[in-house]
């Protein structure tokens, strides 16, 4: 082991800093510290020396310049291999930093804060902790650098062992520039608000991981979910997990599809998903009505799949969810009652999502091949258009409920997608076909006879009249969709002709 290694500590979670600071000095190195840190090194009795010392110059500006001078950065950015570089720091009288210990103000913990304001925000943008991470990282030949009072084990554990090996630092200076990457990309997020823009020049979001998975959509393929740590709506990443096996991939993005959809309803509602398709959804004065209903719907797919629903999850409901083998259940919170009887199904995912929140759907962002794709989250509902009845009949009361409630669900399906709803649940989903008819077709085969009377909801118009007249053999009597087609009075005459009411939204509901 060489004397006379230095290592610079300045951290702002100090959490196992002493630890590590004794055992340094125990392996003969020289610490440095900045202001509160040397303070906390000195109450422990550990001998420390402050930056102030080495730069001849104070702590300004209420530290908001402690370490930013050449005498610091020279000893982090020299390459002790080069003779020029050796000789430089010699005839200035500067020494090297072998270790770099740094963490950063907390930025990201100060603005989920409430009510926080602008100034305090700002004095928690570290300059000089991400400045000698980054040279030290880029310097990593010669420099180790710890970002993580995690690695600081690992750390002396190869220091004991007499260095700490060039790949290990490389690994470092890797976890650095991730880190402040990140920690920049909280700033920028900040700063973004002042511009309301949508579509900026460079996407800069991070995230943080919540989970590596098992595999992602298939056992060959490695996957892992993250969340944005700052996302303040309805979140699918921040639910907590009850009771259950790990979420896989599939259930991750089946849950959301679940959730997403129960949030567009304000009475009880249930929601079963398959394949991110809603397979049955019912809506009653109760929550167990509502779920008889979506069991109802469709009490062969729902089997094996996910449900959600936007009301605590009582005891009578959960022992009628028991019954068969369902995957996840997500509800925003569980009677004792409920959580006693789904337990016992030790595999059952349960899912706990706080509903309470604004929504706040954000952005949905969609990867390419060596791109991005980003869009607003569809929030629309029939509240933000102006509905018009072209036909000669207007919708009876029943058919409101019945075309409002297959409208909701439409704009989650698949497209090409046709929903047929009555009676409060829906009796027919037509999902993801190359051909509106086709997905029609389909939803008329899994209604049967329940489309008589029932409602239809087409999330895109019309281009020809053929599926009102598959419609109108199949017995339905009103149609929500957008409209718009160049051929829509054809759609019109075909209603009028049976007899079928029919609403334009004038607003469509894609879902590639
Ligand atoms: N201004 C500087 O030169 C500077 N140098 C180090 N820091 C930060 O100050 C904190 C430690 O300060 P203290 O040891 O005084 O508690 C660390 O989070 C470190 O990243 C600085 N603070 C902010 O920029």
């Amino acid at each position: 082991m060489s004397q006379h290694k230095r290592a610079l500590l300045s951290v702002s979670n100090k959490e196992g800093i002493v630890a590590f600071a004794k055992q340094l000095v125990e392996q003969g190195y020289e610490l440095v510290s900045t202001g509160g840190t040397k303070r906390k090194l000195e109450e422990a009795g550990v001998p420390v020396a402050s930056v102030s010392d080495i730069t001849q110059f104070p702590e300004i500006l209420q530290g908001r310049v402690k370490t930013l001078h050449p005498h610091i950065h020279a000893g982090l950015l020299a390459q002790q291999d080069k003779e020029d570089h050796v000789k430089q720091l010699e005839d200035l009288g500067i020494n090297g930093i072998e270790l770099v210990v740094v963490n950063l103000y907390p930025f990201k913990e100060t603005i989920a804060k409430d009510g926080i304001t602008e100034e305090e925000a700002i004095e928690n943008i570290d300059i000089g902790g991400p400045t000698m991470l980054r040279a030290a990282a880029k310097n990593f030949q010669h420099v180790t650098v710890v970002v993580e009072p995690d690695h600081y084990e690992e750390v002396l554990s190869y220091i004991k062992e007499g260095e700490v090996p060039v790949t290990y630092r490389k690994q470092l200076a890797a976890r650095v520039f991730q880190h402040t990457a990140s920690y920049d990309a909280h700033i920028a997020g900040y700063f973004a608000e002042a511009v309301e823009d949508s579509a900026p020049e460079q996407y800069t979001r991070t995230y943080e991981r919540v989970q590596s998975l098992r595999y992602g959509e298939n056992p060959h393929q490695q996957a892992a979910f993250y969340q944005d740590p700052l996302y303040k709506g309805i979140s699918l990443a921040h639910a907590s997990q009850l009771n259950g096996k790990e979420l896989s991939y599939n259930n991750i993005q089946d849950a959301n599809a679940a959730l997403s959809m129960v949030l567009d309803f304000t009475e009880p509602a249930a929601i079963a998903v398959k394949h991110m398709n809603p397979c049955g959804v019912g809506t009653a004065d109760s929550l167990f009505g509502a779920y008889e209903r979506a069991y109802a719907a469709d009490p062969v797919s729902i089997f094996g799949g996910i449900v959600a629903v936007n009301r605590e999850l009582d005891g009578n409901t959960a022992e009628k969810m028991k019954e068969i083998f369902l995957e996840i259940i997500i509800a925003p919170s569980f009677s004792k009652e409920a959580l006693d009887i789904l337990t016992t199904k030790k595999n059952l995912r349960l899912l706990q999502v706080d509903m309470t929140k604004e929504q706040g759907a954000g952005q949905q962002l969609t990867s390419v091949r060596g791109g991005l794709l980003v869009q607003d989250v569809d929030e629309a509902s029939l509240e933000d258009v102006t509905t018009s009845v072209p036909t000669d009949r207007e919708p009876t009361e029943q058919e409101w409920q019945d075309l409002k409630l297959a409208w909701k669900v439409v704009k989650h399906v698949k497209s090409n997608a046709i929903v047929v709803a009555k009676g409060q649940q829906t009796v027919g989903v037509g999902a993801g076909q190359m051909n509106r008819v086709g997905a029609a077709k389909i939803a008329f085969e899994q209604a049967s006879d329940h489309s008589h009377g029932a409602a239809l909801a087409s999330d895109a118009f019309f281009p020809m009249p053929d599926t009102v007249e598959e419609a109108a053999k199949a017995g339905i009597t009103a149609i929500i969709q957008p409209g718009g087609s160049k051929r829509d009075q054809d759609s019109i005459d075909a209603c009028n002709e049976h007899g079928i009411t029919m609403v334009f939204t004038g607003m469509r509901h894609f879902k590639h």
